[in-house]
């Protein structure tokens, strides 16, 4: 395993091996770039992503296997030459027994066990077999385990699948399962060097996918010699949700984070990122430091209480196709969340999934107005206390999506009008306010700025690479060709040359956070009306 100048791996006092930052580095910023060692689509999404980069889209297949698909000519041939011409045979046999496909783990396995460069890359890491033996997914592992042997075209010897199964075991522990936000779970990574960073519910660094590459980021300051931690789960879920999706990985967590179980608002309270804010949707960074939830102990225990309530019940339900019967499980779980609604705990979980999945219902409706709100609601209400770095690719993609709503409901407000008062003629008196918020915005330069500010969290050197940069930079362009917005523009360049001068600020509180404010108000009333009744 070769060590970058920028990180070492040691051992450490209790977590096994450990990464560990040889130069400090500040929040936000790219500590290494990492290129996958075994990267691979989930069966479920095979068809539709890249088997080489695991780009969404619709990939053309391999015409021997027919089983991986690929972006272009340039990723199918970096892929033959990876891993895919020793797996084309194998996954053409499959094909030929009329399976969709190997199932992912059986896949990395195969690939573990068939390319040198991979299995060599995962035999030092660590599997905690001896734990895995003792849980009851041992005989579904050995079943993989054994399946791969074969596929492979071994001989299904005890010492083969004995290996094989120390290799999923392994393949468990450290590879990355890389989600889209709008596809889910697409595949999975591995790097040898970034499977060394351990888990902290409250990390100092992050792992954002870009492309083929993982990009270790920086989440807090981080100083030379302190150990680089990652969280493996969303570290905003209750205590009870983050034990369960830590179990795989047999060690039980210490952080201040689980042995206080503090809720979003205490750890948000503490956080060295909280004045980055003065750049972001937040219309006063203090505040994060002093909600309610936070300062008292009493309402700290009532947050976590019915967050690990309404985390029992919303979590064992599906997400219906239907718009109408979406409505009716989206109006369920609302109820559900009405004591976290009650007390204004909107960043404690499982609320704020419920507000974006309701935020996306009113866009699929065609009701951008509601959509929008919400999404403004989510992104000051909810998002800061959870992911307070303001660079945080979920922080981010909430200023796209606000972005996107302000495209269409800008494009005609004046149309939009007869639309939503046909929606829910009984809020007739409602939507005119509704209306008459957003004619009051400017909401082409308020679009503008949130795409700007998107640019600005984009990690140093990624711009023309990360999905979210790369569109934002399509509709900035678009807005770019708009006439008659000469004073707009030169308002905005000036942000853009010196956003903490007192004009530049003036404007951006101006321009972005009052207007923000007011839809967030109103989403916040969309909400009691709509769904709190
Ligand atoms: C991806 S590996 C990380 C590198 C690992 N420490 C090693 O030596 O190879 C994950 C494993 O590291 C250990 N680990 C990770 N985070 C830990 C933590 N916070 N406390 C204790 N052990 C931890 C657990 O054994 C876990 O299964």
């Amino acid at each position: 395993m070769s060590q970058p100048a920028a990180i070492q791996v040691r051992p450490h006092a209790t977590k096994g091996r450990a990464l560990f930052a040889a130069q400090s580095f500040p929040p936000g910023s790219v500590i290494l770039p990492f290129t996958p060692s075994l990267l691979l689509p989930a069966l479920s999404h095979a068809g539709s992503v890249c088997a080489h980069c695991l780009r969404p889209g619709t990939p053309r297949a391999c015409s021997r296997c027919r089983a991986a698909a690929y972006c272009d000519a340039a990723c199918q041939a970096a892929a033959w030459a990876a891993v895919h011409a020793k797996e084309c045979k194998v996954l053409s046999r499959v094909a030929a027994q009329g399976r969709p496909g190997l199932p992912t783990p059986v896949h990395a396995v195969v690939q573990a066990l068939l390319k040198t460069e991979v299995g060599n890359a995962v035999r030092p890491l660590e599997g905690n077999v001896e734990a895995w033996r003792r849980s009851p997914r041992w005989a579904d592992m050995e079943m993989m385990a054994m399946g791969a042997v074969a596929f492979a075209g071994l001989k299904t010897t005890q010492e083969n699948v004995q290996k094989a199964v120390e290799l999923l075991c392994k393949i468990q522990t450290n590879a990355f399962h890389r989600y889209d936000a709008d596809l889910g779970q697409v595949g999975i990574f591995l790097e040898p060097t970034l499977a060394m960073a351990n888990h902290s519910c409250i990390p100092n660094a992050m792992v954002q996918f870009i492309g083929r590459k993982a990009i270790l980021r920086a989440e807090t300051p981080i100083q030379a010699g302190d150990e680089i931690e990652i969280s493996y789960t969303d570290y905003t879920y209750p205590l009870s949700k983050r034990r369960e999706a830590l179990s795989p990985y047999s060690f039980s967590c210490q952080c201040p984070r689980c042995k206080g179980d503090l809720n979003i608002y205490q750890v948000c309270a503490l956080s060295p990122n909280v004045d980055l804010n003065l750049a972001s949707l937040v219309f006063d960074p203090s505040k994060l430091r002093h909600h309610p939830a936070a300062a008292r102990d009493f309402k700290a225990a009532l947050a976590n209480k019915y967050s690990e309530a309404a985390t029992d019940i919303i979590d064992s339900r599906e997400t219906p196709d239907s718009l109408d019967e979406r409505r009716r499980v989206l109006e369920a779980q609302y109820r559900e969340c009405q004591p976290l609604v009650s007390e204004g705990f909107w960043g404690v979980s499982p609320l704020p999934q419920v507000l974006a999945e309701i935020s996306i219902y009113y866009a699929e409706e065609g009701n951008f107005v509601y959509a929008l709100a919400t999404a403004c609601h989510v992104a000051t209400a909810c998002d800061p206390y959870r992911y307070v770095a303001p660079f945080h690719p979920v922080r981010a993609k909430g200023l796209f999506l606000i972005g996107k709503l302000l495209a269409n409901t800008a494009a005609d407000t004046a149309a939009l009008s007869d639309s939503i008062n046909a929606m829910a003629s009984s809020k007739g008196n409602f939507n005119q306010k509704a209306l008459q918020t957003l004619q009051e915005i400017d909401q082409v330069s308020l679009c503008q700025m949130l795409l700007l500010m998107i640019l600005q969290q984009t990690p140093k050197g990624y711009a023309a690479e990360w999905e979210l940069s790369v569109s934002a930079r399509e509709m900035l362009h678009d807005i770019d060709q708009l006439p008659g917005r000469d004073k707009e523009l030169s308002l905005i360049n000036a942000w853009r040359q010196d956003p903490s001068n007192d004009q530049s600020r003036q404007f951006f509180e101006y321009a972005v956070l009052k207007q923000i404010d007011a839809l967030a108000s109103l989403g916040c009333e969309i909400l009691a009306a709509d769904f709190g009744s």
